[in-house]
């Protein structure tokens, strides 16, 4: 088969990357072993939310108790809530499906091999040529090379899990270790989660990650801190965990790893085709997407940047405005994305760390303003929730370099600041607007 494009993997990236050349004219096929969607869809942000989403109502039920509702907090029905959020990824699948058709988009349902010169190799035998290829395999979970690893389940497993499994332990202080702490803590489990360094979240402001720490902490998980795990041993009763040069702790129902990702590159076929990769596999790429083999690209997790799927979305969409758009600067800004953590409650950022800037424009040119706060639904329910938003500041005209967030909302609240944080807003900018009160978000226009 002769195309002009053919992507590899049918994830956050490649989809994007399938559609934007699509519209610019582009013949394309794309090759996708698996369900449309890839990590997002299947096993990331999307059923992530929905059990966040879960886990944040069960918070509610208990607020609404404790302000005179006639309420019980409850868990709910997993089976029930797994048959909802499968539901909804089904529909995502036939949108795509239908997306596909209409934009006269060729899906392979195949595993690809770059054979060199234009060409992929499909797993069923089929060979597609095409003058453009991008590779868009995204990654997948790693476990610690420890004995025991397969008493534990990752991430994947988390999601193919078939009943709340009452104790959990989890590994690892990152994203996914903090989400899925919180998501099944917020469902009834009892969570212990096990960090070998001394905070979670390690990159972001550290002020607002010890804010999330005492959350976490007053919501029932217990953190340990300075805890490798040395292996996994099965016990009576279910896995427990063995410190280095220490005694095994309680037994678990489960225990998840949430210890990092890598990139899908094995068996890729990209030293042949000469695309060049790091030591842990990530293809290398250019500001452009451009890897060292003409006519191949890369975007997205399997180049091991920033791994988040509005990145892996707009670089193939750039890249594909370069390609067939005739826009040969295309390209997109990696400094100031925000994110979150879906926490409970949420954390995010956008811009620079209060280090990151002190490094950057030294210390005296740096300013931080910051408010902890009671939440207004938590303090009439008197729960002992807090939120603290931190603002990084620059120069003597107080540029916001940079905004921390955590507490009720903070996910919703981000995105507006971020374009103003991306369009150079100083202090007084956020001054000079007005709040909206009584919320949460007015406390960053208020930040002394
Ligand atoms: C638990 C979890 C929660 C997350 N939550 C969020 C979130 O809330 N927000 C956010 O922005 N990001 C989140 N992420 C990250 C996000 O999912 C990824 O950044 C995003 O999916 C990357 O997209 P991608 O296209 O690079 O790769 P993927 O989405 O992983 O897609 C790669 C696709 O390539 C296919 N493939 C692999 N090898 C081949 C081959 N040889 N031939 C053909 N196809 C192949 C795979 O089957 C897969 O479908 C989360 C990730 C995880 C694991
Ligand atoms: N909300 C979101 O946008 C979201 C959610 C989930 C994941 N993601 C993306 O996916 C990426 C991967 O997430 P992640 O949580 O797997 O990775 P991560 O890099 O965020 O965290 C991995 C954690 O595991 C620890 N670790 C690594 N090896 C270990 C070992 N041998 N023993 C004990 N601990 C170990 C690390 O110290 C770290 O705390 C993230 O970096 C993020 O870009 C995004």
């Amino acid at each position: 088969m002769h195309v002009d494009l053919v992507v590899v993997g049918g994830g956050s990236g490649g989809l994007a990357g399938a559609f934007r050349a699509a519209g610019h004219g582009a013949r394309v096929a794309l090759l996708e072993p698996g369900e449309l969607g890839g990590t997002c869809v299947n096993v990331g942000c999307v059923p992530k939310k929905a059990m966040w989403l879960a886990a944040d109502l069960g918070a509610r039920i208990g607020l609404a108790a404790a302000l005179g509702f006639p309420v019980e907090p409850a868990r709910p029905d997993w089976a029930q809530l797994v048959a909802s959020r499968q539901r909804y990824i089904a529909n995502i699948h036939a949108s795509y499906r239908r997306r596909l058709d209409e934009a006269g988009i060729v899906l392979l349902p195949a595993r690809g091999r770059l054979a060199g010169k234009g060409m992929v190799e499909c797993d069923d035998g089929t060979e597609v040529e095409a003058k453009h290829v991008l590779v868009a395999t995204g990654g997948r979970p790693v476990r610690p090379d420890i004995p025991g690893a397969e008493l534990g389940i990752d991430s994947d497993g988390f999601f193919a899990l078939g009943e709340a499994p009452a104790r959990v332990a989890i590994v690892g202080g990152g994203y996914i270790g903090v989400e899925l702490a919180g998501v099944l803590q917020g469902l009834g489990s009892q969570v212990e989660l096990f960090v070998r360094g001394d905070a979670l979240l390690k990159g972001f402001d550290p002020e607002v990650v010890e804010r999330l720490q005492g959350n976490m902490h007053q919501a029932g998980i217990a953190l340990h801190f300075g805890y490798p795990v040395a292996a996994l041993e099965a016990c009576e009763g279910g896995v427990r965990l063995r410190e280095r040069g220490g005694d095994a702790g309680n037994p678990f129902d489960a225990v998840i790893f949430a210890t990092g990702r890598r990139p899908n590159t094995d068996g890729l076929g990209l030293e042949a085709a000469g695309v060049r990769t790091d030591a842990d596999g990530r293809v290398q790429v250019d500001g452009f997407q451009s890897t060292s083999a003409a006519g191949v690209y890369a975007v997205g997790d399997v180049t091991g940047r920033l791994a988040l799927t509005p990145v892996a979305i707009a670089e193939a969409r750039r890249l594909m405005d370069r390609v067939f758009g005739g826009q040969p600067d295309a390209c997109i800004d990696h400094a100031d994305v925000p994110t979150v953590v879906f926490s409970h409650p949420p954390l995010g950022r956008v811009g620079l760390t209060e280090a990151e800037a002190r490094l950057r424009f030294g210390d005296e040119a740096v300013s931080c303003h910051r408010t902890t706060f009671r939440p207004m639904l938590h303090a009439l329910a008197d729960v002992q929730q807090h939120s603290m938003f931190k603002a990084v500041c620059v120069g003597a005209e107080k540029r916001v370099v940079g905004l921390h967030l955590v507490g009720e909302a903070a996910d919703e609240i981000l995105q507006g600041f971020a374009v103003a944080v991306k369009m150079g807003a100083t202090l007084a900018d956020f001054h000079a607007t007005v709040a909206i009160h009584p919320t949460s978000a007015e406390e960053i226009v208020l930040l002394r």
